[in-house]
């Protein structure tokens, strides 16, 4: 677990320092006091984009009238004696570095000790806004259990953007190598098959996490990924099957691609689509209190799958009991309780909280300082 956490410059804190009991932490405070900053850079011990999915530059301390932030640094101490660490190393730097126990690493080795989980206000509307947002939140999703899944989906990405930047010229008038376009389709087929059959694989874990919890207040998904890719690799393709129909596919969408500007074949187009069970109706048509209590069953259900890998889950809720009815909220304390999961709740009342009180540390934020109640 963590048992501290250090912030230096980073957003609305100059430098703060909370030291964790064990049990769930309760962030309490008004609107604006920096209890979502705290969140956002837990959520940034583990590779890729944290919570806010904001860049690396963003996250420096800014005073008013200033145009770039400074250099920041997040450090966590795990049971008190590895320390974790991410920041940048010069005011507005682009990229993030990562240090355990002082040494850089590389970013997929922060997957070893924590793998945070989390459920923003933002991802209420998940199922009904645009799909791009749905497949990076099941992408965080896969690769949480299944480091390798990154580095396929970045290769894809990287391969993508290359492939349209050729089409692009090819559009201008500026002849495209077709030996480089093939290249790239060819890399894009092994990237897309591999990502594919991780997202299949996953989803299925994800499916049995969330049908073995029928029995709490929550309700369930029925998910299913909508990609030519993913069916193929659920009828039983083999890997070299689907990346030949990648390659394929993206051959014969060239000239469309090219005059859209965008790409509008391949598995990076994969949708998440989920059925709220009981009322056997797209999640996308529910309430936002219904789409909230969905997501959270289902990151709840991840929280479950990722149990039994060394380097245990910690749970990052944004604002979650607020928009929970009394009974949902009395089990979601149960369960973090239960789980010895160390979650990290923000809410502006701590009166929310009251069902932990006793079991929970609460700590009161407030000018860009972090107090124990
Ligand atoms: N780079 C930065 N430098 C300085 N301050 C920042 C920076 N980024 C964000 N802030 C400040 O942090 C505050 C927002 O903090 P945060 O989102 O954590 O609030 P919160 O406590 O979660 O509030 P709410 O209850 O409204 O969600 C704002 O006042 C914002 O101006």
């Amino acid at each position: 677990m963590i048992t501290s956490l250090t912030l230096t410059d980073f957003r609305s804190y100059a430098g703060a320092r909370l030291e964790m009991t064990s049990g769930p932490v309760v962030l309490h405070g008004p609107n604006g006091a920096g209890k979502t900053n705290l969140l956002e850079a837990i959520s940034l011990l583990t590779p890729g984009k944290g919570l806010r999915g904001a860049t690396a530059a963003e996250m420096g301390r800014r005073e008013p009238g200033e145009a770039t932030g400074r250099a920041w640094a997040v450090m966590v101490e795990l049971d008190d004696e590895t320390r974790l660490g991410t920041g940048v190393q010069a005011a507005g730097a682009a990229r993030r570095i990562v240090r355990i126990d002082g040494e850089t690493a590389q970013p997929g080795r922060l997957l070893d000790y924590l793998r945070p989980v989390w459920a923003t206000p933002e991802q209420d509307r998940m199922f009904s806004d645009a799909r791009a947002e749905r497949l990076k939140f099941f992408d965080r999703l896969v690769f949480a259990a299944d480091p390798d899944h990154a580095a396929s989906v970045s290769a894809y990405e990287k391969a993508l953007r290359e492939r349209l930047r050729l089409l692009n010229d090819a559009q201008d008038g500026r002849e495209a190598d077709p030996v480089w376009l093939d290249a790239l389709e060819v890399r894009l087929g092994e990237a897309g098959a591999r990502a594919s059959l991780a997202r299949v694989a996953a989803l299925h874990a994800l499916q049995a996490a969330i049908d073995a919890r029928s029995d709490r207040p929550f309700p369930q998904a029925d998910l299913s990924l909508d990609g030519g890719a993913e069916q193929m690799a659920e009828a039983g393709a083999e890997e070299d099957e689907i990346a030949a129909a990648i390659r394929e596919g993206l051959a014969k969408a060239r000239a469309r691609d090219g005059a859209a500007g965008r790409s509008l074949f391949g598995p990076h187009r994969t949708d998440l689509t989920a059925l709220h069970r009981e009322k056997q109706r797209p999640a996308a048509e529910g309430s936002s209190g219904e789409q909230k209590a969905l997501v959270l069953n289902l990151i709840l259900a991840q929280i479950a799958r990722l149990s039994d890998h060394a380097a245990r889950p910690i749970l990052l809720l944004d604002e979650a009991p607020a928009h929970l009815d009394e009974a949902r909220r009395t089990a979601l304390f149960d369960e973090i309780t239960a789980l010895d999961l160390q979650a990290f709740m923000t809410g502006t009342e701590r009166d929310l909280f009251a069902g932990l009180e006793g079991r929970a540390q609460f700590v009161r934020v407030a000018g860009g300082a972090l107090e124990t109640d």
